[in-house]
């Protein structure tokens, strides 16, 4: 387990508790993650990561513990600016959709301008460095229905990239997309990582791939079964979690780390 100063966490997550009714979804997490690392939070359906996520997001109360962003409670905690999150079900429009791609990137300010007025010359300039970023710009006025699952993924990190967060949450944005596509996903998590410093915290099913590109890695199955660098983890942490042998498949992936 790590030892940080409180200086250098993005999130302290301490003996967090949490049921829906009497069903006990959480019990006793303790989970910090640094700035600048990239964590995959990896568990089986239903051991609660989408719950500890929307925690983490102010949406769901903890019964017990307590949770810092950026060194402050979440209770006080106002910047939130400074958190991206791209959803489950963020690749899931329909051909036809009416909006265009440039649209739904600008929706990641809607929080910061309002919905009714218009956007100025800073705000499109953000726009298009957002699309820039994720490699869409070329697709700024197609359809958001049109385009392949993968690439309205990017256009949703677009959106979640646009108020310049300094932590982004994704919580399984692989869901649908096909491998080639989640390649490529992969390249451009490391590289907002590496080069933007952004802070990355990954909810995915897909261990084998996320071992190879993460710093970091949490298994969750209600309490918290592995925490620490990704160099540490064993194929024999996730026999304990998923209760039965896992073989994990590990790519190569040209040395993308
Ligand atoms: N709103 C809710 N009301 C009651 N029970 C819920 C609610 N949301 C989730 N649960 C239950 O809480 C448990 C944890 O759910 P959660 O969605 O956090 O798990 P998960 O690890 O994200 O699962 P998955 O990988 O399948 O998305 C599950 O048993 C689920 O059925």
């Amino acid at each position: 387990m790590y030892k940080h100063t409180q200086e250098s966490l993005a999130v302290q997550i301490n003996n967090v508790s949490f049921q829906y009714g009497n069903q006990p979804v959480l019990e006793n997490i303790d989970l910090t993650i640094k700035k600048g690392s990239f964590l995959g939070l990896v568990g089986p359906n239903g051991s609660g990561k989408s719950t500890l996520i929307k925690i983490l997001l102010g949406l769901k109360k903890p019964m017990e513990g307590e949770v810092s962003l950026f060194n402050t409670p979440l209770q006080k905690f106002k910047q939130w600016e400074k958190i991206g999150y791209v959803s489950q079900k963020a690749n899931s429009f329909n051909t036809g959709f009416p909006v265009t791609v440039y649209e739904v990137v600008s929706m990641g300010l809607y929080g910061k301008v309002g919905l009714l007025r218009f956007l100025n010359r800073k705000h499109k300039k953000q726009i298009h460095k957002a699309l820039q970023r994720v490699g869409m710009s070329d697709f700024k006025d197609r359809n958001i229905g049109e385009l392949s699952g993968g690439q309205q993924q990017r256009v949703f990190i677009a959106r979640a990239l646009v108020s310049n967060p300094e932590i982004l949450i994704l919580d399984e944005p692989t869901v649908g997309v096909d491998s080639s596509s989640v390649q490529h996903f992969y390249k451009l998590l490391t590289q907002l990582n590496q080069e933007k410093n952004i802070t990355l915290l990954l909810v995915t099913h897909d261990i084998g791939v996320m071992t190879s590109y993460v710093s970091d890695v949490a298994c969750l199955n209600k309490t918290l079964h592995f925490h620490g660098s990704s160099k540490d983890f064993e194929e024999s942490d996730l026999s304990s979690l998923y209760g039965h042998d896992v073989q994990v498949i590990t790519h190569d992936h040209g040395g993308a780390h």
